[in-house]
C-alpha cells in the first residue's frame, strides 16, 4: 500500500466569525495527482492557504508524511517537503530565465548547506537548473528576460521554480488560468512530465484539463468535501451535478 503524503482530519477554518472550510478530511497518497474542484466561493483557495501555511486552521490536523503542520509558515512547510505555485507574480521579470531558476534552487540549497561548502552548492544549482529548464521546455529562452516570456511560458517557468526546489507534494494553484486551449494542453503534457514520481495537488477550473490529469478529484462545497473519487465516479455524481447547476451545469 503508498504512503499517505499529506492527511486532513476535520479542518475549520473561521475568518470574522465565518465558517469558511467546515469539517474537511481529505488524504494524498504518493504519486497521485488529485484535483480539488468546486464552484466559486467554495473555499479552495482558503484550504491550500491552510495546506500550504499562508494561514493557519482554526481546529483540525494539517499533516504532512505523518507530521503535524498547522500553523507553520510557508517556508517552514517549503522545508518539510511542500511547494505551492504562486502565479506568475512570482516571477522576477527582470532577470532572466534561468537566473529566476537559479535563485530558486539556491534558496534551499543556501540553507542546508553551511557557509563554506556554498560553492558546491552552486555547482549542483547550475546543474539542477539545466534539467528543471530542459524538463519546463525552456532551454531555448534560458537567457531572455523572464518579462519577455509569453504568458504561457511564463506559468511553465513558474512550474520549474516550483519543482526546483526538489520537494514531492506540489500545490498548483490554476496552471492553466487564462490560457488556450492549444497552451492547456502543452500544460497539461508538461504538468504530466514534471508530477511523475511526485505527489500532486492542485486547484483547476478547467474541467478538460481536470478530467485529463486527476486520479480522484475532491469536491468542495460550502467549506466541505461533498465527494472525493475518481473521474469517472465524480461524473455520474448527482450531488457534484447538482453543486455547478448554478455555475452553468456540469461541464
Ligand atoms: N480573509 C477573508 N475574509 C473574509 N472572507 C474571506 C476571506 N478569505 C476568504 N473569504 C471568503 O471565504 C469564501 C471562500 O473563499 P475562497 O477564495 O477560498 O474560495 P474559492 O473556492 O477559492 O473561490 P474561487 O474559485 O472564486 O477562487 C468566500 O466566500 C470568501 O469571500
Amino acid at each position: 500500500m503508498s504512503a499517505t503524503v499529506l492527511a486532513l482530519k476535520d479542518v475549520h477554518k473561521k475568518v470574522a466569525n465565518s465558517a469558511i472550510i467546515c469539517g474537511v478530511d481529505l488524504q494524498l497518497q504518493q504519486g497521485e495527482r488529485l484535483a480539488l474542484i468546486g464552484p466559486n466561493g467554495a473555499g479552495k483557495t482558503t484550504l491550500f492557504n491552510l495546506i500550504s501555511g499562508r494561514a493557519a486552521p482554526s481546529s483540525g490536523e494539517i499533516l504532512l508524511h505523518g507530521r503535524s503542520i498547522a500553523g507553520l509558515t510557508p517556508f517552514q512547510v517549503n522545508r518539510r517537503g511542500l511547494a505551492r505555485s504562486f502565479q506568475v507574480s512570482n516571477i522576477f521579470p527582470q532577470l532572466s530565465v534561468q537566473e529566476n531558476l537559479r535563485v530558486a534552487l539556491l534558496w534551499p540549497l543556501a540553507y542546508r548547506y553551511a557557509f563554506w561548502r556554498r560553492l558546491s552548492g552552486l555547482h549542483d544549482a547550475s546543474r539542477n537548473t539545466a534539467q528543471v529548464l530542459e524538463q519546463i521546455g525552456l532551454s531555448s529562452c534560458r537567457d531572455a528576460l523572464a518579462g519577455s516570456l509569453s504568458y504561457a511560458q511564463q506559468r511553465a517557468l513558474e512550474i520549474g521554480i516550483t519543482i526546483a526546489g526538489g520537494t514531492d507534494l506540489l500545490l498548483l494553484d490554476e496552471p492553466t488560468a487564462g490560457m488556450s486551449r492549444d497552451e492547456s494542453a502543452a500544460a497539461v503534457a508538461l504538468i504530466r512530465r514534471i508530477s511523475s514520481g511526485k505527489t500532486l495537488l492542485m486547484v483547476e477550473h478547467d474541467m478538460n484539463v481536470v478530467f485529463e490529469l486527476a486520479d480522484r478529484i475532491a469536491v468542495l462545497v460550502d467549506g466541505q468535501i461533498i465527494a472525493c473519487d475518481t473521474p469517472a465516479a465524480i461524473r455520474r455524481n448527482a450531488a457534484v451535478q447538482a453543486a455547478y447547476l448554478g455555475e452553468g451545469g456540469w461541464p
